[in-house]
């Protein structure tokens, strides 16, 4: 089943589609260690109030080489495809449809780490933007609420091997967050395919 076959999320000027159990475990495993091993992690610093601050996460931008990006106000070059990203970036490719030219890597190694509130509204994504996000490891809490708004209207548990695509006018109307939990998480990497307009 692709995503475009998935179930919809029920959620208003959205377009949300979800595969809970879109790798099956052994290679959600594989993928998972190898790209434990191999990534070179980074943490930025992000300028807030004059103050510098590590992003709370480790990230890694891959893509093509035009695909220049933006992430926690710096512009990345990216790192070449390794085999095993080109073999991901393949597969994800082929569920949803459309060429995708970039991968953002998140690593939440705990609890303590998390992305805040907001949208995927970057100009280089272009104006509806489709997000195909492969969650391995420990399952965290994805959350929606309205752009602005303060009530999370609608959450997911983004496990092991599962693959949520965003795609026409939901960065326009909705943002998304991983919130800082206490309860014990193993460590949990998320890969953001994107295609980046140059
Ligand atoms: O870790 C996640 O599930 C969300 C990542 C995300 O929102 C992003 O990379 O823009
Ligand atoms: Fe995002």
């Amino acid at each position: 089943m692709t995503p475009i076959d998935a179930e919809p999320v029920p959620l208003a000027d959205a377009d949300l589609r979800f595969l809970p159990d879109w790798l099956d475990a052994s290679r959600a495993d594989r993928w998972l260690a190898a790209l434990l091993a191999e990534t070179p992690w980074e943490q930025p610093q992000v300028r807030l109030y004059g103050r510098s601050f590590a992003v709370p996460r480790l990230v890694a931008w891959y893509g093509d080489p035009e695909a220049r990006y933006r992430y926690s106000g710096l512009s990345h070059e990216p790192l070449p495809w390794t085999p095993l990203l080109a073999e991901i970036r393949r597969a994800v490719e082929e569920a949803v449809g459309q060429p995708l030219n970039g991968v953002l890597l998140n690593l939440y190694r705990d609890g303590r780490d998390s992305m805040g509130w907001h949208s995927d509204d970057e100009a280089e994504l272009g104006r509806n933007p489709l997000i195909a996000s492969l969650s391995l490891g420990g399952a965290r809490r994805f959350d929606l609420r309205r752009a602005g708004q303060g009530r999370i209207e609608h959450s997911l548990w983004l496990g092991h091997g599962s693959l949520l695509v965003m795609a026409g006018a939901t960065q326009h109307h909705w943002q998304h967050q991983v919130a800082k939990t206490r309860r014990p998480c193993a460590p949990r990497l998320n890969l953001t395919f994107r295609r980046v307009h140059i």
